[in-house]
């Protein structure tokens, strides 16, 4: 049974993998950092509430982009699992099938987000992940990642207009009929939901473009399903796609 973990800035999923399948995946927030005591009980309590066995975890592969997370990551487990682990990081890179020309500077999620899209789809593809970043991933079919784009994550960009405004409120990410809003909650939801609708159909566009040919567009993340409109536009929406990424990282490494 695999044990892999994906350290996001707003979430930290474990998902345990027994081989066939994604059997159990839970989210833990990554602020504030908790100490080595909580995220044992975390664990324990995670496995024992599913019937499954600490003992059956013969590996476990862990990928951070919250660097003050990383200490404690690498070793809460070890009083309670008895394994080698994997911290993905650019040391790794050259045995894995994807290419990157910057391996300092691309986040290990993205890394396993490439990998997935490698290696399940075998063709060129964008990876749009909708997690506290938004980011797109350019993957060309040779594994060669030709680069990556990052804007504020839907929530990001609603926390950041209401932290900078004094009298506008944070409003629930529901996307309105009309692109016009009466009301202050409407006008918000129009302005960054359907801006994201754009933004996102716009990108998408001008990646293709600016590569002179079509992608294949996988999206990810905890707020891929949101903006309902863009689902006509992706060829599949993946929410395992980081965790698949990182197992398949995990089998070619072994
Ligand atoms: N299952 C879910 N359903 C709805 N929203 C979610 C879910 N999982 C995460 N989110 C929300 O999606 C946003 C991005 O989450 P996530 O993709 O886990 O981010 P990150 O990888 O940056 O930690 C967060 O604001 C989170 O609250
Ligand atoms: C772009 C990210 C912030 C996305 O993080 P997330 O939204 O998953 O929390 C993360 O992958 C990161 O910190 N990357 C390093 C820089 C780069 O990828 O180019
Ligand atoms: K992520």
């Amino acid at each position: 049974m695999l044990l892999a973990i994906d350290a996001g800035n707003t979430n930290i999923v474990f998902g345990v993998h027994d081989g066939n399948a994604w059997i159990h995946e839970w989210r833990f927030n990554t602020l504030p950092i908790k100490n080595q005591i909580e995220y044992e009980v975390f664990l324990r309590l995670n496995f024992l509430e599913n019937d499954l066995k600490l003992s059956d975890v013969d590996g476990i592969i862990i990928s951070s982009v919250v660097p003050q997370m990383n200490t404690i990551l690498a070793e809460f487990w070890s009083n309670l699992i008895e394994c080698e682990h994997v911290f993905i990081g650019p040391k790794y890179y050259d045995q894995l099938p994807i290419i990157t020309s910057n391996p300092h500077s691309i986040g290990t999620d993205l890394m396993a987000n490439a990998m997935s899209a490698h290696c399940l789809y075998k063709t060129d593809c964008i990876v749009v992940d909708f997690g506290t970043a938004l980011t797109f991933t350019v993957v060309e079919a040779s594994g060669n990642i030709h680069g990556v784009n990052i804007a504020p994550g839907l929530k990001t960009a609603i926390k950041a207009l209401v932290g900078n405004t004094a009298q506008l409120p944070d409003v629930p990410l529901e996307l309105p009929t009309s692109v016009i809003g009466k009301n202050t909650v409407h006008a918000i939801q129009a302005g960054v939901l359907w801006g994201y609708v754009s933004m996102v159909e716009g990108m998408l566009d001008r990646i293709q473009k600016e590569m002179g040919r079509n992608f294949k567009v996988v999206a990810t993340g905890g707020l891929s399903s949101v903006l309902t409109p863009l689902h006509e536009r992706f060829d599949e929406v993946n929410r395992h796609l980081t965790l698949d990424g990182l197992r398949l990282i995990h089998e070619r490494l072994k």
